[in-house]
């Protein structure tokens, strides 16, 4: 690995950890290619610092440490590798995980130490003296082999808490022994805001040591803590993509520098990163192979979607009176959601997003929100069916339903033999081009034979619905208490490889609101594809 090039200002940390706590999150599990793209992603971010794991633990952080220095080209950030202070007893210079600790390469190192009186003792089964020891050497050897030392002190919090002058003694150890950063670590992730605050004030005026935070997430104030500790002074801040972590998580990266760069005003990330961080949040996610939280704040699909039509009526005069920032200044997008909860100007602003400016005529946004609540009321939801919303404002705009082709009549039949064998079959009648149809079809089950039977009545006419991919299908049952008698909802995702869209149907069994949903998936698809509606 060349050192970087563009280095980030020292006076203030972005230190992610990721690859190291993030990876410690249950149901993470990275293979040493997963962890060098995502130490790309992060560099590329604008991240002062990516912990790359624990060399000498096992194969795959070491692995990772030995490619890293040969295939990571670091523009901003440095490499960190994070192992434990020396084994009690023992001397810093024979302690084989440090050995492993400077073999990596890795320019600076995190060392977690003890820093509660209660877990040297019970933990550690040391004395607090050897402790101290333990800490002093470490830090002075790695010191000596000229690598930078950040000291994660482990249960800084709960530790101050029960021995204050011990977990204070620890932070001038480690400070006077050569460790730039001393981090102090909420582990069990149990504080709160002014707890955070208080301690690290205190800790800053007893030691003068810089100080930065890592903070868990048990209490859901990972990032309230982080910040209250930058509001004390703390210069260095520990974070994971997504919040990743131990647990519940760790205080997550994104929000915590979007409050930094945009409410506290400090420059912590190369000029322009900002922009790009929904991108980097949603790649880190498949990266780890877990679906993006869609309500995270600022990169969440759903951070600037807005549903209440009051909310609607006054960003239609300015985004900003219901928007805590740009959404673009993250690089996400606002979006208006159209349901039961709309009035006209949700109306309106989703018509505009769509491409239909409805501004001039209050009527026809007052009639599409009438047949929204209407259709709402019977089971129907346009927020999760962007494409047949736009349907349902295109017949409200034209006055009439756009269609490719008008059903006849569908059957379907699913057979099931003794020995449990399961055959579906379908046949549709319908309508296009003036010719009648009939086409049959075999499926998985009756939607999928409905579905097979519909191409093949039209694919000769429509060769476009070739390209037409249902990518997911949802059921839902809508008043449970009815048991079979219940309505069913299907929302249907369909893809033509360039655009994905969501169609929704409603009826009271499954094959005919799939049917709904289906014909509204191709009808949407064959307007994408720029083809002349059929009959009125
Ligand atoms: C708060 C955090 O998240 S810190 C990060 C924790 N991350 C991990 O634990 C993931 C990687 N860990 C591992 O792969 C393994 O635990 C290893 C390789 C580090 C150690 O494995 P083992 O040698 O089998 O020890 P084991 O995991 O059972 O116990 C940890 C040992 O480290 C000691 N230890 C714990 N913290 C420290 C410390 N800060 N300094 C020195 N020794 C420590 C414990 O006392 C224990 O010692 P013992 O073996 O004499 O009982
Ligand atoms: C070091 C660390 O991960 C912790 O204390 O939570």
């Amino acid at each position: 690995m060349t050192q970087a090039s563009n280095l980030p200002d020292d006076a203030f940390h972005v230190f992610d950890t990721t690859l190291r706590d993030g990876a410690q999150r249950e149901g993470i599990n990275l293979t040493v290619a997963d962890k060098l793209a995502i130490a790309r992603h992060l560099d590329e971010f604008g991240v002062g610092f990516i912990e790359g794991g624990w060399p000498g633990a096992n194969p795959r952080d070491t692995e990772f440490f030995a490619r890293a220095a040969a295939e990571l080209d670091f523009r901003h950030a440095r490499l960190v590798a994070f192992g434990a202070t020396r084994r009690a007893g023992g001397s810093a210079a024979e302690d084989p995980q440090l050995a492993a600790l400077v073999n990596s390469g890795a320019p600076v190192i995190t060392l977690v130490a003890k820093s509660h009186d209660r877990h040297v003792e019970l933990a550690l089964r040391t004395t607090l003296e050897e402790n101290l020891e333990m800490v002093r050497d470490s830090v002075a050897y790695l010191r000596s082999r000229d690598r930078r030392v950040f000291i994660d002190c482990e249960h800084f919090f709960d530790g101050y808490r029960a021995n204050r002058e011990y977990a204070l003694a620890v932070v001038r150890t480690a400070h006077e022994a050569g460790a730039e950063v001393v981090v102090l670590c909420d582990t069990n992730g149990g504080m709160l805001p002014s707890g955070v605050r208080e301690t690290v004030a205190d800790v800053l005026a007893e030691t003068g040591a810089r100080l930065g935070i890592h903070a868990q997430d048990d209490t859901g104030c990972a990032v309230a803590n982080t910040l209250a500790a930058v509001e004390a002074g703390a210069t260095h801040v520990q974070c994971t993509a997504n919040g990743y972590g131990e647990r519940v998580g760790n205080a997550n990266l994104f929000p915590v520098v979007g409050a930094l760069e945009l409410k506290y005003d400090r420059r912590v990330l190369p000029p322009g990163s900002l922009a790009e961080m929904t991108r980097i949040s949603h790649a880190i996610a498949e990266l780890v192979n877990l679906a993006p939280s869609t309500h995270q704040p600022y990169v969440g699909f759903s951070a600037f979607a807005h549903k209440a039509g009051l909310h609607a009526s006054a960003i239609k005069v300015d985004p900003d009176l219901y928007q805590h920032i740009d959404p673009e200044t993250v690089g996400n997008t606002m979006r208006m959601l159209v349901s039961d909860m709309a009035g006209r100007a949700s109306v309106e602003l989703k018509g505009k997003e769509l491409g239909y400016d409805l501004s001039t005529d209050r009527d026809l946004a007052g009639r599409v929100v009438a047949r929204v609540k209407e259709q709402e009321s019977l089971g129907y939801t346009y927020e999760s069916a962007d494409a047949s919303f736009e349907l349902l404002l295109r017949d409200e705009v034209r006055g009439r339903r756009e269609r490719y082709f008008t059903l006849e009549s569908w059957r379907t039949i699913s057979e099931q033999g003794p020995g449990g064998a399961a055959g579906n079959e379908a046949t549709v009648k319908l309508w296009a081009k003036g010719e009648r149809m009939l086409a049959t079809g075999e499926g998985n089950g009756p939607v999928d034979a409905l579905d097979k039977a519909l191409r093949t009545a039209l694919e000769r006419i429509y060769p476009q619905l070739a390209k037409l991919e249902l990518v997911d299908y949802k059921v839902r049952i809508l008043e449970g208490q009815h048991g079979t008698g219940s309505k069913t909802r299907v929302l249907i995702e369909t893809t033509d490889g360039t655009a994905t869209w969501s169609t929704v149907g409603v009826a009271d069994n499954v094959v005919a609101a799939s049917w709904l949903g289906l014909e509204d998936a191709y009808t949407y698809g064959l307007l994408r594809a720029g083809l002349e509606p059929d009959a009125a």
